[in-house]
């Protein structure tokens, strides 16, 4: 495939070996601003925003996925398949299915556990739970604690559908079942494309929103106020 891609525009050149991935554009752009040095907006094709700077003098990019396993699924295959990225580290939003879990809170995606399609039609892979890169998450969990900010191992639950009818799961069943302590929308896809590619890559999450408790935070808040997640992310790089 040739560069740019259909959903990239960047040359290979503008993309750094390191991405770091929130599925929200205004978040990618949010992180370019507030962390980068010298940011430059590599990506604006469907407004999936890509920006190349540098943190702490190491060049790193930047840019949203879009919501769901098809959208990262194509994102995560052009980084990794045709602009050499070996490391993709996603900074998400997920909501808690335990009350061990409070909004705010960051967590180390350790297993991601999915009744998707997505790996049985990319390649007849029948698993239905993915992991992440064991190096970077221990490169995380390491930083984490150097920084003094609390991160919590656990599985998530990557979901096709953000609104399901109620009679359908319950999350405490999905929990009870599968061990899934919170919910997303990607995982379980980038972990299978770097594991298909032979890369690395690894997801924080910072609850947004509580299943048990109610509780959730604004679109603003989303987009702008997860900046423990986003500083470990960026120092693990
Ligand atoms: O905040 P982001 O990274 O988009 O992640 C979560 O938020 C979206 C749903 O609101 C889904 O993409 C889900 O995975
Ligand atoms: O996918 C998601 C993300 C945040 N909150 C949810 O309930 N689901």
């Amino acid at each position: 495939m040739p560069i740019p891609t259909p959903h990239i525009e960047a040359k290979k050149e503008e993309i750094a070996g390191t991405v770091i991935m929130p599925g929200d554009p205004l978040r990618a752009r949010y992180v370019a601003e507030h962390f980068l040095e010298n940011a430059k907006l590599v990506n604006k094709v469907r407004n999936a925003y890509g920006y190349t700077g540098t943190y702490r003098g190491k060049e790193l990019t930047v840019m949203a996925s879009g919501m769901g396993m098809p959208s990262m699924g194509i994102y995560s295959y052009e980084l990794f398949k045709f602009y050499d990225v070996e490391n993709i580290i996603r900074i998400g939003s997920a909501g808690a299915y335990t009350d061990h879990l409070a909004v705010y809170d960051v967590v180390l995606v350790d297993s991601a556990w999915s009744r998707s399609s997505f790996a049985k039609v990319q390649n007849g892979c029948q698993d239905d739970v993915m992991y992440p890169s064991k190096e970077l998450n221990a490169k995380i969990l390491e930083t984490a604690e150097n920084l003094q900010i609390p991160v919590k191992p656990a599985r998530v639950h990557s979901s096709d559908v953000f609104y399901a009818e109620d009679n359908m799961d319950d999350f405490r069943e999905l929990y009870r079942k599968h061990q899934c302590e919170c919910v997303e929308m990607e995982s379980f896809a980038l972990f299978h494309n770097a594991k298909l590619l032979g890369k690395n890559a690894a997801c924080l999450l910072t609850i947004s929103d509580s299943f048990v408790t109610h509780e959730e935070l604004s679109s603003l808040a989303r987009q702008e106020s997860f900046e423990n997640m986003m500083k470990v992310a960026l120092e693990s790089c």
